[in-house]
């Protein structure tokens, strides 16, 4: 297998290409930049500069690299961001999907990674999601990768493609502090940025049904999502075809944000008390996966812990912003 990852110089896809290279899977990156470290790829994965949009460089990629399978993390992903821009979220994430479809297609490309999110799901009232909850996503973004899994599924059948799509939950911490996200848009970052700058830690709403009151969600460190990707795409070039999985990627249990502050105090040895603010518009009170149909499928758990992605995150701010 020669596997092309797009998107691959970004946070999430610098550990997938680190992952799949270092289980020694032939790896080639397709990243358009725009929200890369290129500094962040092994040496010997070799970078492509280019777009997902661009059908003519993609099918010249997939040919020249002898490419057998693909795993497609390229997309927009900030929620607030997808509301004042639809257009551009549907464009570049299901129209860049649909132009990686055709170039697979007529390559002869048959498997295929798709990145997706629990943001299918929007707000379900259940204690756990299963990949059964029905999806109602509550913003364009959530509403583009929906989207992009009824079109992997269908261009799946159309093609001969196997596809396997993950739903990622809450992605935090990082590898090596070289491979830390650089944007401030969840809440790890958000925390940090809070305390390096002498404030207190933000707490958007404490009045929701839940034990303490404040929103849980479930954090999956990103080294395991990484191993999840391998685990995955293994499946996929085994001889047992994966016909079209869909699988949550989380830890199946739910930390709130009371309790993620608090870490963030410990591990920062800055233990400041949070302030409470109004709630923040979307917000679902609680959202944490069953994590067992990816442990049965793919044989995969998450092993670490919020500590650990804390910590390790932490690393990595300190190395960014040199604290
Ligand atoms: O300073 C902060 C920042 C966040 N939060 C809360 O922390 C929780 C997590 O927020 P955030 O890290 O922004 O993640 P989510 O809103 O849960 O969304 C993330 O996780 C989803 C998957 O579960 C993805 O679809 C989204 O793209 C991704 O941003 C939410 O309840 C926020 O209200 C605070 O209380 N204070």
């Amino acid at each position: 297998m020669t596997w092309l990852i797009t998107g691959g110089a970004g946070y999430i896809g610098a550990h997938v290409a680190r992952a799949m290279a270092g289980a020694g899977e032939k790896v080639v990156v397709l990243d358009d930049l725009s929200a890369a470290v290129p500094a962040r790829l092994p040496s010997d994965v070799p970078l492509v500069t280019g777009s997902t949009l661009d059908g003519p460089r993609l099918r010249e990629v997939l040919t020249e690299h002898g490419v057998t399978g693909v795993v497609h993390l390229a997309a927009r992903k900030q929620v607030a961001e997808s509301v004042a821009e639809p257009t551009r979220y549907y464009q570049e994430n299901v129209g860049g999907l649909a132009t990686l479809l055709d170039a697979m297609a007529a390559a002869g490309v048959h498997r295929l990674l798709f990145s997706s999110s629990a943001a299918v799901y929007g707000n379900p009232d259940v204690d756990l999601i299963t990949e059964d909850t029905p999806c109602a996503p509550v913003n364009p973004y959530g509403e583009t990768k929906l989207a992009g899994e009824w079109l992997v599924r269908a261009a799946g059948r159309a093609y001969g493609i196997s596809t396997v799509c993950l739903r990622y939950f809450n992605v935090a911490g990082a590898a090596a502090p070289e491979l830390a996200d650089t944007g401030v848009f969840n809440i790890v970052p958000m925390v940090f940025d809070r305390l390096t700058r002498g404030e207190a830690p933000r707490i958007f709403g404490d009045d929701y049904p839940t034990p303490d009151g404040t929103c849980v969600r479930d954090y999956i460190h990103v080294a395991d999502l990484a191993e999840a990707h391998l685990a995955a795409a293994r499946r996929l070039a085994g001889d047992a075809p994966a016909g079209d999985l869909t699988l949550n990627i989380g830890r199946g249990e739910g930390v709130s944000v009371r309790e993620l502050i608090t870490v963030i105090g410990e591990v920062s040895g800055d233990g400041r008390e949070p302030v409470v603010e109004p709630r923040r518009p979307g917000d679902a009170p609680r959202a944490v996966a069953s994590a067992e149909r990816a442990a049965r499928e793919l044989g995969w758990r998450a092993r670490r812990d919020v500590h650990e992605m804390v910590a390790s995150a932490w690393e990595g701010w300190r190395l960014h912003h040199g604290k």
